[in-house]
């Protein structure tokens, strides 16, 4: 029997448009200069060692900005890279640049299981802030009244069996009455390999027949 539901964000609950269309693009615009300007901030300093330790070398601001440019521009999901993305995407959710896109069926769905006395939780690579974030400034309001809790790449990759296995402890519950909803086939799989029951939503594509995962489109047709 299903009791938590674990959700991913880009392509699952949101739009892929959104996050690489409006969240990636304000980030890096920003980024050389949010850095440059944060830089002596202890938590900043501290992310900026961490890129350090990750290349395993002594580098340069400009060579540290540099890497972390790399980074977005390849779409790696390096922690240091993905925490600064979630500090300067505050200031425009805060401005109002935009708000946390949440497709309309994930959002009521995540209501109705929420009353149903399931426990939600989120699984993405964007950092723990940067999800509270994104869920906290929709079209629909606040919707991190409904969360029990948040997981990003600090517990571990998202194609990775051992994370999903740390998650189903953190939350206090078998793998196997956890459900994980996600649009990367890779990840379910690491997911459904811990354990896990598995969903891929195919939003923009036809479902395919040969799927290792059951599909459906939206959330409406997930039957829990
Ligand atoms: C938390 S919003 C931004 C999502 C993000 O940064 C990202 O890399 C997408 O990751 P996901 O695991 O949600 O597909
Ligand atoms: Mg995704």
């Amino acid at each position: 029997m299903i009791r938590a539901i674990l959700t991913d964000i880009e392509g699952t609950t949101s739009s892929l448009s959104f996050v690489k269309d409006v969240l990636f693009p304000y980030a890096r615009r920003r980024l050389a200069d949010f850095v440059r300007a944060q830089r002596n901030a202890p938590e900043v300093r501290e992310l900026l060692d961490e890129v350090r330790r990750i290349v395993g070398r002594d580098l340069s601001l400009d060579e540290v900005i540099a890497q972390l440019e790399a980074w977005s521009d390849r779409d790696e999901k390096a922690p240091p890279l993905k925490a600064l993305q979630g500090m300067i995407w505050e200031a425009g959710y805060r401005r109002g640049d935009f708000q946390g896109h949440v497709y309309e069926d994930a959002a009521a769905k995540l209501r109705e299981w929420k009353e149903r006395g399931l426990d939600l939780y989120v699984f993405s690579s964007g950092s723990v802030p940067a999800q509270k974030l994104l869920f906290g400034h929709t079209p629909y309001g606040d919707l991190t009244l409904l969360f029990s809790g948040y997981f990003d790449t600090r517990t571990g990759p998202k194609r990775n069996s051992e994370s999903y296995r740390k998650i189903a402890a953190a939350i206090g519950l078998p793998p196997a009455e956890i459900l994980f909803l996600s649009d990367v086939p890779e990840e379910l799989d690491a997911a459904r390999e811990a354990g896990m029951e598995t969903v891929q939503l195919v939003r923009d594509g036809a479902p395919d027949e040969g799927a290792r995962h059951r599909q459906v489109r939206d959330f409406n047709e997930i039957a829990v």
